[in-house]
């Protein structure tokens, strides 16, 4: 019989992670022996991370797959509300580097087995002594599963230097809560089949540690005096959000203006009588443009069908009223162009992304001020839009102004890369 894993055993472990930190939320996440960045690719998208780190010794196969740490399009289009930092090492976890403490959880997932002995106990005195986490998640194979692959001589791999029963696993685990002050549960994942799991254990076991006291206890800052730093940063990237005022103002005007543009259009159809076709893309839009824009509706959809819900009920303006201007004296081809005034009042009280994010109504008028891409009533108490040509050209000018165009360089496929897997042996995936 051979053992066969679904989902995929590293996938699995991974998962594990995952479940942990959706549980117990850290904000300092570091992945010791991150190989190719496959876990920390899968955490960034777990938003109440604000650092998020990685080290490994080979710093070839960190580059090799660090760019999918990159933000993607969305990070642009809907910024986090917090930080959050990724900042990728090259170095040895049997040494120290000030940069790694303080972390709430470090993850250490199929990186022991690869040390010698002696290097575990290096790791051990490093990562529990030195940089001293609050939670360490460390996963090994668990040679007591052996057995179950019957192709299988030798370890799992060429380049483990052992592989642990359960009870050497053990009496490591426990030395090092007695040695630096945690303690420790032993799970796993990979179970085995019907019958043999309690004789023959998970296929990768698993010690979840705590240190005593929780985060509180050891409140290691990165401005503290100890200055080893031994490791290599290969990467660092601050991920958009609307902590910098420059992303706040861009994504605030992008609300503005798609909001203000749709209250004139159900205001106009109601002077009026009649829709107009400011939705008709311009002839000859590039593919990527629609597929970025595409990206963005479907986002902003469901916002789009609670707000539009919000709009549709408070017809009544108390706030505030829509209606047509002159235009600030705007001439074109030798006529008075004229504009529609969409007070901020009502897109401050009807618009709930806008009043989240600019606080209070005079910090809306405040960020809109001089903001090349918002045209204001001269007292500034309302956003003038012109009376035709919306939501084509223009529009597309304006997104490319603020941002857009970066974004659209930075976008990365959202597919998750195929996983590490040298561990995987040739009769099937351990
Ligand atoms: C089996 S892979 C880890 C897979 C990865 N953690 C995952 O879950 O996909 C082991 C990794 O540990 C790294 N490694 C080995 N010795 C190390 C050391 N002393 N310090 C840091 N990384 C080390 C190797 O380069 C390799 O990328
Ligand atoms: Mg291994």
């Amino acid at each position: 019989m051979d053992v066969r894993f679904s989902p995929a055993l590293h996938r699995q472990r991974h998962q594990f992670v995952i479940d942990f930190i959706k549980k117990n939320k850290p904000k300092k996440v570091v992945d010791l022996g991150c190989s190719e960045c496959s876990l920390l690719k899968q955490l960034k998208f777990h938003c109440e991370i604000e650092l998020l780190a990685g080290v490994d010794i080979d710093g070839a196969k960190v580059k090799r797959k660090m760019q999918g740490l990159a933000p993607m399009l969305t990070d642009y289009l809907q910024p986090r509300n917090d930080q959050l930092l990724v900042e990728m090492y090259q170095g040895s976890v049997t040494q120290r580097d000030a940069r790694l403490r303080g972390f709430d959880l470090a993850t250490s997932i199929e990186l022991i087995e690869h040390l010698t002995l002696a290097d575990v106990d290096r790791f051990s005195e490093v990562v529990f002594g030195y940089m001293s986490p609050a939670a360490v998640i460390v996963s090994t194979p668990n040679y007591e599963f052996n057995p179950l692959f019957p192709r299988l001589a030798g370890f799992r791999h060429s380049d483990h230097k052992f592989e642990w029963t359960r009870a050497e696993f053990k009496s490591w685990a426990l030395k090092v809560c007695v040695d630096h002050g945690y303690q420790v549960e032993f799970t796993g994942v990979g179970r085995a089949p019907p019958g043999q799991q309690e004789r023959v254990g998970f296929c990768s076991q698993i010690a979840v540690f705590h240190r005593l006291g929780g985060r509180e206890v050891c409140n290691v800052f990165r401005d503290d005096a100890d200055d080893a730093l031994s490791y290599t940063l290969l990467y660092s990237e601050n991920y958009p959000s609307l902590h910098d005022n420059n992303i706040l103002q861009r994504v605030l005007v992008m609300e503005v203006l798609y909001w203000a543009e749709q209250l004139r259009r159900r205001w106009v159809e109601e002077e009026t009588g009649q829709g107009d076709d400011a939705d008709t893309p311009a002839e000859g839009e590039g593919e990527e443009w629609h597929r970025a824009s595409e990206q963005h509706l479907e986002m902003e959809e469901k916002q789009t069908a609670a707000a539009m819900k919000n709009l549709v009920e408070h017809q009544d303006v108390e706030d505030g009223e829509l209606f047509w201007t002159g235009g600030q004296g705007q001439q074109e081809s030798g006529r008075l162009r004229r504009c529609v005034s969409v007070p901020l009042s009502v897109l401050w009280s009807r618009c709930p992304k806008i009043s989240a994010l600019s606080g209070s109504l005079g910090n809306l008028r405040r960020l809109l001020t001089d903001h090349p891409d918002v045209k204001l009533s001269q007292d500034g108490s309302a956003v003038l839009l012109n009376d035709q040509e919306q939501g084509t050209e223009e529009d597309r000018d304006d997104l490319e102004d603020s941002g857009f165009a970066e974004a659209r360089r930075c976008s990365h496929s959202c597919e998750p890369e195929e996983d590490w897997d040298a561990d995987a042996l040739a009769s099937g995936d351990k």
